[in-house]
């Protein structure tokens, strides 16, 4: 019967594949469509008969159609997206005698309804999952990298150099700097450079716990371990951060009874919660940060040796402000970027005058000092560029500057002369005008006059 007819045959096929639950297309070795069935075409908003001798990369998005016939494997139930939609797509190799002449690509669709069903489902599990993603990372991750570490000058560029090279061992790194000059951020910049990125970053400021709950915070404790643990027990820092990195900050404040089970991990690589017997092993990188003279404390017998060996493989110094005030003007304009887009505010910079006072400012506080007063100061001026008048440091510091060098009544005598010369030339020595305007006798503008001996000129 019809059967015998070739042409009858396809057509049956054609009809079949056409109206198929699935949508197919076919691509031959080089991506270009051979053949895509009417729902699959209609969908795409395209014409069935303009799709055929196209690249499918110009007619499907976030097609894999073509690097499947590159790498020759199946690819099975993969999630796409396309016009809006996510598809389950699975797309096969057509192989003669194992060299691959194109690809068959099926995208399983049921009926629109229950589609946009399962659509919506999951969509809300991927945001869902975004959500947890990005609470994660908050929480657990990196807030910095080396992008976010502004600096120009030769000192900057060689230690981010040295940043690069730590981030690609898992040695041991020991910052070293003064408070506010960017350690933490140079921690979290090796961290995310290293391969344990996608793990966790915990922070541990060992000079902001409490003796007594060092431990715990360290290692965690059991269940009933002791009077007032929490139901389930509780995960220590070093437990948090298995596969990770740790970043112990202000080391050098690390009491000493810590300093040896902190050497203890370091060396074993295993923790022994509180109120366990058994020991974990833990995988954790350390990069610890310091603004106190550690090699000094081993000598006053506040640090111990064989911990600071440990932890200082990687030495990395970082220079103060001061040492680098080339670096200033790039860090005014990034940190106001930052503080602008936290506060909303519009600024755009600072005037000359303010800017030449941070060129010669000493800035014990560092990049701190220099971030805490461009926020007040941004908070404070009135327009888009930031006056001296609002910046607190400079007022104060001309006072000081002028208190410092003279006494009060050379000070006030000073002025009284100045405003003495000003007021008499303003009236061209009229000296009644002159002492009606100073609120004096004539008499006493006399005096004054003879006193400073001042002339007409
Ligand atoms: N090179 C830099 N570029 C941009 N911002 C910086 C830079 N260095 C430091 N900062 C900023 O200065 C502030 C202080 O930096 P950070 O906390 O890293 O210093 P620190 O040396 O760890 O200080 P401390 O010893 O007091 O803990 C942060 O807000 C940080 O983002």
């Amino acid at each position: 019967m019809f059967a015998a007819h070739e042409n009858v045959k396809n057509s049956i096929l054609e009809a079949i594949i056409d109206s198929a639950y699935e949508w197919i297309v076919v691509v031959d070795k080089e991506g270009i469509i051979q053949y895509m069935n009417r729902t699959y075409a209609e969908f795409l908003g395209e014409n069935i008969h303009s799709v055929t001798g196209r690249h499918v990369c110009d007619v499907i998005e976030n097609t894999r159609m073509h690097k499947v016939v590159e790498s020759g494997v199946p690819e099975i139930a993969d999630l796409q997206y396309i016009r809006g939609n996510y598809m389950i797509a699975n797309r096969i190799p057509v192989k003669v005698d194992d060299e691959v002449i194109g690809a068959v690509g099926t995208v399983i669709f049921r009926d629109t309804g229950q589609w946009k069903k399962m659509n919506s489902h999951i969509k809300s599990l991927l945001h869902e999952l975004e959500f947890y993603k990005k609470d994660w990372h908050e929480k657990n991750g990196a807030k910095y990298s080396l992008q976010d570490l502004e600096g120009r000058s030769e000192k900057m560029v060689h230690l981010k150099g040295q940043v690069k090279k730590a981030a690609s061992s898992d040695l041991p790194v020991l910052i070293s700097g003064e408070s506010g000059t960017g350690k933490e951020l140079i921690a979290h910049s090796i961290h995310q450079l290293s391969e344990r990125s996608g793990k966790p970053f915990i922070k541990v400021n060992c000079g902001a716990i409490p003796e007594t709950l060092f431990e715990s915070e360290l290692f965690g404790y059991e269940e009933g371990a002791f009077t007032g643990a929490k139901k389930g027990g509780k995960a220590g820092k070093f437990g948090l951060a298995d596969g990770g990195t740790i970043f112990l900050d202000e080391i050098g404040d690390l009491p000493s009874h810590m300093q040896i089970k902190l050497l203890r991990v370091l060396q074993e690589k295993e923790i022994e919660t509180i109120g366990s017997t058994v020991s974990r092993k833990v995988d954790v990188r350390i990069i610890a940060a310091t603004n106190r003279p550690l090699q000094q404390m081993i000598v006053q017998r506040q640090f111990r040796e064989d911990l600071y060996y440990r932890i200082n493989v990687i030495p990395l110094n970082v220079p103060p402000l001061r040492d680098r005030k080339e670096d200033i003007p790039g860090l005014v304009a990034k940190l106001l970027d930052k503080i602008t887009s936290r506060s909303g505010k519009r600024i755009i910079g600072v005037e000359n005058d303010v800017m030449n006072w941070f060129l010669s400012h000493q800035w014990p506080g560092n990049i701190r000092e220099l971030e805490n007063v461009l926020e007040a100061a941004s908070h404070f001026s009135p327009g888009e560029i930031i006056l001296a008048d609002f910046v607190p440091g400079i007022s104060h510091e001309r006072v000081t500057a002028v208190s410092g060098e003279k006494s009060l009544k050379e000070i006030l005598q000073e002025t009284e002369e100045k405003v003495l010369r000003d007021t008499l030339r303003d009236c061209s020595f009229d000296k009644k005008k002159a002492a009606s305007l100073l609120g004096i006798g004539k008499t006493v503008l006399y005096e004054k006059i003879k006193k400073y001996n001042i002339q007409e000129v």
